[in-house]
C-alpha cells in the first residue's frame, strides 16, 4: 500500500489486527502473556500453538468476548468495543456449535444481520457463498458439524469485514471442505482481507497460509513466513514440532 503523507490514520490501520503486550489471567493461568504481534492484510496468517496455548482467547479478546488483564487488542486501529458496526469490520467464527438449534439457518441470519443493520440480500449470498442456500429453510439442529462451520463462517461473512478471523474451521470437514475453506481463506486474502487463521493441521495450513504466528503456553514463540520456516527446517510440521518442544501442557500418554 502506498502511504500519502495526508493519509488519515483510519486509512493507514485499515485491516489489521495489533496485539499490544496483550495479558490474560484466570485465577491461576496466565492464558495469554505480554503477546504482541499484528495480522496484515492480503495473506492468511496461520496462528499456530499447542492446546492451551491461548489462541481461543486471545481471539476471543480481540472481539471485546473477554477483557484484557493488561494490554490491548486493536482492530483497524480501534478497541473492538468502539467500533460502532463491528459486523461490517470484523467476523470470526470461533465455536461453530454455539447456534440455537431451533431456529433455520436463513432465520439465525437473519437475526444477525437485522441486529447489524444489514439487509436480507446479504442473507441470501452468503447462504450461497458456503453452499447452504439448499438447506436454509431447514433447522441447523439437525445439521451436521461440517454444515455448522459453513454457518458459522456465513455470520461471520454476512458484514463483509475486512478482518476475518477463523478458529479450527476444519474441524469435522470431509476432504471436500477441507478444500473448500483453503480456497475460501486464501480468495478473501486475494480480496485484501485479513485472515487470522487457527488449525492444527500442518500439512493444510502449509497450503493455506503465508505467515506464521506460534504462540506456546500464551507467549509468542516466532513469527515467520511459511518460506522462511520450510527453508529453515523439512516441513512446516518440523520447524512446530521443534519450536514447540518446550512449550507443549498435555502431551500425549506413552
Ligand atoms: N474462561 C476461562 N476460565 C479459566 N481458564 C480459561 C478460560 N478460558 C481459557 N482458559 C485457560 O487458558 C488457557 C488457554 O486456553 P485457550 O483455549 O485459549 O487455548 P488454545 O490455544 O485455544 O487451545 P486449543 O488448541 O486446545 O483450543 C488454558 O489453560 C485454558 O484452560
Amino acid at each position: 500500500m502506498v502511504r500519502r503523507a495526508d493519509d488519515p490514520p483510519s486509512r493507514i490501520l485499515y485491516r489489521v489486527i495489533e496485539l499490544q503486550r496483550l495479558t490474560k489471567r484466570y485465577g491461576d493461568t496466565l492464558a495469554v502473556d505480554e503477546l504482541s504481534f499484528t495480522v496484515q492484510p492480503g495473506h492468511v496468517t496461520g496462528f499456530l500453538g499447542p492446546n492451551g496455548a491461548g489462541k481461543s482467547t486471545t481471539m476471543r479478546l480481540i472481539l471485546g468476548l473477554d477483557a484484557p488483564t493488561s494490554g490491548q487488542a486493536l482492530v483497524n486501529g480501534r478497541r473492538y468495543t468502539s467500533i460502532s458496526r463491528p459486523m461490517r469490520e470484523v467476523g470470526a467464527l470461533l465455536d461453530a456449535s454455539a447456534v440455537h438449534g431451533g431456529r433455520t439457518a436463513y432465520n439465525h441470519l437473519l437475526c444477525l444481520a437485522r441486529t447489524n443493520g444489514i439487509g436480507p440480500m446479504r442473507v441470501a449470498e452468503v447462504l450461497e457463498q458456503v453452499g447452504l442456500a439448499g438447506v436454509a429453510r431447514k433447522r441447523v439442529g439437525g445439521f451436521s458439524l461440517g454444515m455448522k462451520q459453513r454457518l458459522g463462517i456465513a455470520s461471520a461473512l454476512l458484514g463483509d469485514p475486512g478482518v476475518l478471523m477463523f478458529d479450527e474451521p476444519v474441524n469435522g470437514l470431509d476432504p471436500d471442505g477441507v478444500r473448500w475453506i483453503r480456497d475460501l481463506m486464501r480468495s478473501l486474502a486475494a480480496e485484501g482481507r485479513t485472515i487470522l487463521l487457527s488449525s492444527h493441521l500442518m500439512s493444510e495450513m502449509a497450503l493455506t497460509a503465508e505467515r506464521i504466528v506460534i504462540v506456546g503456553r500464551g507467549k509468542l514463540i516466532a513469527e515467520a513466513t511459511v518460506a522462511e520456516l520450510t527453508a529453515r527446517y523439512p516441513s512446516l510440521e518440523d520447524a512446530y514440532m521443534a519450536l514447540t518442544a518446550n512449550s507443549v501442557q498435555y502431551g500425549a500418554a506413552r
